[in-house]
């Protein structure tokens, strides 16, 4: 677990270690820059200076020919003054380097106008302009140094240096793939490639450009093959597409003493999951560790509601009980053995197996269908005021009922995907997917924290890039992304088994929001434990494996 800053926090954090004295602005740029060159050479050694001569890129007739080259692109805020440190840092290693500049130089911040001008002691500027000629094909390595955490607004004019560099990229920046480009070269991004916003994932572009997308000429960003980014990862790093565009992300520390930036070792996360709740288990019998009623839908739709039970009790739930329609006890009665069944008849018989204290858990929507009934289900469960996941039909029921959402309490909580966002909240939703054209862009954090506020319960909101919130602006991120990329977990009822395993942490004690965030870490835990192939039903198996490996 890493904690992920803001552009605004991260910039208080570098503001603070200069007021203290700890350290100043320019050295924090010298140590930006040494940090690429370093994350350079451990990602690619055969760069690394100890290496000899470098291999000639085919056609290049240029000077230098057996040195390295890189090209360097610079922007006009401090993220080009990094790229300049890099430029010199690469030169003083003996490599051929040229640099671009997109701006004007005498507009430069303080700091980047001093390694601008070091550079200039070194070797020439040019500038970045639609008539450069960047010859990418030529280079060892691209240095993307043109915008990173202070990206405001649309990229203009560098629609064709993009497009260059996002082939690069998809021609796998590897200095071995010579077939599929002459000799492409790995793109290295300072903190984010740029166009990307730093705080939502999300590119920043207009009309224009997205007119262009449409035709499917340029590109509004650029994509790396290695993000350098400094002392924390951002939210951009994990949110929406900043996965797919930054390559890999690796931080590089900067010396800054700050608490923000902690990963989390695992035994401290177990530590943490200990704490929380009513503990993993040690003793007790199996009421002590709660008892979740998870309601299912009628004949021939109880798969969803079978999953998540079977979720609950793996979790560790002491009892799970099946609620279900008369119908379909026998349907469910041949399926389920450990998991306890009940026949519901209608609401009076939800009210009726509600009078048990022991259940301290639900679970509704998960192949409930959208009824008069389920909803009157709903509404019961609400009003029994017990910890309560909502998931799927049910979601879609209180998106259509204000009275349903005005009773939504702080034991809740919603476990919406895209789609049921928009029909909870659709004016979260719409601005969440209308271009965004300023940055900071509104990120999918801001909409599930004003969600969460607006509902009053948890909201997790699915995805790759899991975001959850309480009412109380606390705000997590499961980044299914990189070394935790799980693709295979998109597989029908995945979701079931995520509100399965909710809903048995609440039954063990977890408070909602702990229950959530714990809930989506397993559920990635085990389809990375599992791997391709996976299917729903084979995510409550791996959970003991995963557990094992925690020393659980
Ligand atoms: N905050 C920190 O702690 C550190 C920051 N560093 C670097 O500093 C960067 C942030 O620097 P800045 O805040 O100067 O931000 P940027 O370097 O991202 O650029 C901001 C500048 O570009 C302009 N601008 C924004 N969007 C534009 C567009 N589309 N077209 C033209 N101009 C545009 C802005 O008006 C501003 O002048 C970080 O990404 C990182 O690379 C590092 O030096 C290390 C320490
Ligand atoms: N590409 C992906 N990478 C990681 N997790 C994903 C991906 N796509 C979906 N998921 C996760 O899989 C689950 C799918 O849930 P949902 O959309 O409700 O599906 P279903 O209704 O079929 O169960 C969610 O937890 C979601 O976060
Ligand atoms: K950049």
């Amino acid at each position: 677990m890493t904690e992920l800053l803001t552009a605004a926090q991260m910039r208080a954090i570098e503001q603070a270690a200069i007021a203290s004295g700890e350290v100043t602005g320019l050295e924090l740029m010298e140590r930006a820059g040494r940090g690429v060159v370093e994350a350079i050479f451990e990602e690619w050694p055969e760069l690394a200076p100890s290496w000899g001569p470098a291999p000639k890129p085919p056609e290049f007739s240029g000077q230098d020919e057996e040195g390295h080259r890189a090209v360097v692109l610079c922007g006009p805020g401090n993220n080009g003054g990094d790229g300049f440190v890099v430029a010199r840092l690469l030169k003083e290693a003996g490599w051929a380097v040229e640099v671009f500049l997109y701006g004007d130089a005498e507009k430069l911040p303080p700091d980047a106008k001093v390694n601008y001008e070091r550079w200039g002691e070194m070797g020439e500027v040019l500038p970045l302009t639609p008539q450069a000629s960047l010859e990418l094909a030529h280079r060892h390595i691209v240095i993307d140094a043109m915008f990173g955490t202070g990206l405001a607004r649309p990229l203009s004019g560098l629609g064709p240096f993009l497009r260059d560099i996002c082939d690069c990229v998809d021609a796998g920046g590897s200095l071995q793939l010579q077939e599929r480009w002459p000799f492409s070269p790995p793109v290295v991004a300072i903190d984010i490639p740029s166009g990307i916003c730093a705080d939502s994932g999300r590119p920043i572009f207009d009309e224009a450009a997205a007119e262009r997308i449409r035709r499917g000429s340029s590109p509004v960003c650029a994509a790396a093959n290695l993000t350098v980014s400094f002392h924390a990862r951002k939210l951009g790093h994990a949110l929406a597409l900043g996965g797919f565009w930054c390559g890999k992300v690796v931080c590089a520390d900067i010396g800054i003493s700050s608490q923000a930036s902690r990963t989390l070792p695992r035994s401290e996360l177990v530590k943490m999951a200990n704490e929380s709740g009513s503990r993993f288990k040690r003793n007790g019998h199996k009421y002590s560790h709660g008892h979740a009623v998870i309601l299912s839908g009628s004949v021939g739709k109880g798969g969803a509601a079978r999953l998540a039970a079977r979720a609950a009790l793996r979790v560790g739930a002491g009892a799970v009980t099946l609620g279900c329609p008369p119908a379909a006890v026998i349907e469910n009665a041949a399926q389920l053995n450990a998991i306890m069944l009940r026949a519901v008849k209608g609401v009076d018989g939800f009210n009726a197996a509600l009078e048990d204290d022991r259940i301290n858990a639900l679970c509704l929507g998960p192949g409930m269908g959208v009824s008069d009934e389920s909803r009157g289900l709903i509404e019961a469960g609400l009003k029994s005021g017990r910890a309560m996941v909502l998931d799927a039909d049910a979601l879609t029921l209180i998106g259509r009922d204000a009275l349903l959402f005005g009773m939504l309490h702080e034991k809740c909580v919603l476990t919406p995907h895209g789609g049921e966002f928009a029909r909870l909240f659709p004016d979260l939703a719409e601005t969440l997917a209308a271009p965004a054209t300023t940055g900071p862009a509104y990120s999918k954090v801001d909409a599930t924290r004003e969600a969460a506020k607006r509902a009053g319960c948890t909201v997790l909101f699915k995805g790759p890039d899991t975001v959850i919130a309480d009412p109380s602006g606390r705000c997590s991120i499961n980044a299914s992304v990189y070394e935790r990329s799980a693709p295979w977990l998109a597989t029908a009822g995945s979701g079931d088994v995520l509100a399965g395993f909710i809903t048995g942490l609440l039954a063990r004690g977890f408070a909602p929001m702990r229950a959530a965030e714990t809930g989506a870490w397993l559920h990635t835990e085990c389809a990375l434990s599992f791997g391709p192939g996976l299917i729903a039903e084979d995510l409550p198996e791996e959970l003991p494996k995963v557990f094992r490996a925690l020393g659980i």
